[in-house]
């Protein structure tokens, strides 16, 4: 359609799409106590006869991006996400031949891979009990860092590891909170755990060659044992979980004298599918990135100063 300018020059549409952008859904998948998860973004973008909503304003051909949004958690929900590739094709096929306007749908997806958090039974597992197997960390590496100080007498090393995300998919409940006139969080008794470690450790090493931890086994080792510890906690709080993380560091690791982290609490909200007839039994989930929880503490080994900075961002 041809449209005179304000200038009286005809003007034309040119191409042009619609859709929402990234979102983000996880689908968890239970088979007995071992979890599956998928973790997508997803971009759906519309093309078709859509001159009038620019050109009159009449948005008779316009399917809501809000109702592509729903689409993609309701197909998690309803056929599963065996592949990135499955579900997109399945997407872009429901666009197109359910809407008479809609010619042409094209669906981006991220996909954000896990790996399993292995849990060795150290003997607190019920007798006959199976590994759990709920517990994620997200593929990728972190970034290990460090910071060395000396002024020519006292040596202080603080290492630690910013970007290591992590998921439980269950074992996680925050409830019994102070409820005041603005507080509407309801109570959650099965709820997704995850988060973006950034930890930082403080050496006890006074600069002792012959004492000197071996740095690369010792980072190895913390990271076991936090993501462990992370698995391992039946959670009550991110603040809990935190805690543990640090105590089973200070157990486990003499050269340690403190720890210090900083968690983002990653929230994942149960989607309501009941407007679409479906039931939401803890398997799909909108994972927001903000605003986001931030639980911040120190752990320290009995009689020892607390010396990392309560900001780690200025370590
Ligand atoms: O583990 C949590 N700790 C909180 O302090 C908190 N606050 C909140 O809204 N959700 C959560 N979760």
């Amino acid at each position: 359609m041809t449209e005179p300018s304000r200038e009286g020059r005809p003007v034309l549409l040119g191409q042009n799409q619609y859709g929402k952008a990234e979102t983000r859904v996880v689908r968890i998948t239970r088979d007995g106590a071992t979890h599956h998860i998928k973790d997508l973004n997803v971009s759906v973008a519309l093309s078709g006869d859509m001159e009038e909503v620019h050109l009159s304003g009449s948005n008779a051909n316009v399917l809501p991006t809000d109702t592509t949004k729903n689409t993609v958690y309701a197909f998690a929900k309803e056929h599963g996400i065996e592949s990135a590739e499955r579900f997109g094709i399945h997407l872009a096929r429901h666009f197109v031949t359910s809407q008479e306007p809609i010619e042409r749908a094209r669906i981006r997806i991220e996909e954000y891979a896990w790996e399993r958090i292995e849990v060795p039974d150290t003997g607190s597992r019920a007798p006959g009990a199976d590994e759990p197997r709920h517990s994620f960390v997200r593929k990728g590496q972190e970034t290990r860092v460090t910071q060395i100080t000396y002024d020519g007498g006292a040596w202080e090393v603080v290492s630690g590891l910013k970007d290591l995300v992590v998921m439980n998919s269950t074992d996680s409940e925050f409830w019994g909170y102070v409820k005041d006139r603005y507080t509407t969080l309801p109570e959650a008794h099965d709820r997704i755990l995850a988060t973006r470690v950034s930890g930082r450790w403080r050496f006890n090493w006074t600069g002792d060659e012959r004492s000197m931890p071996d740095w690369d086994t010792s980072y190895e080792q913390v990271r076991k044992h936090m993501l462990q510890a992370f698995a391992d906690t039946y959670s009550l709080s991110l603040q809990q979980t935190l805690y543990q993380m640090g105590a089973r560091i200070i157990d486990h690791r003499d050269e340690i004298d403190e720890v210090r982290f900083s968690l983002p609490n990653k929230h994942h909200f149960l989607v309501d599918l009941k407007p679409f007839g479906l039931e939401n039994d803890n398997e799909v989930y909108f994972a927001a990135d903000r605003p986001y929880g931030l639980i911040e503490a120190t752990v320290l080994r009995d009689g020892r100063e607390p010396r990392i900075p309560v900001d780690l961002t200025n370590l």
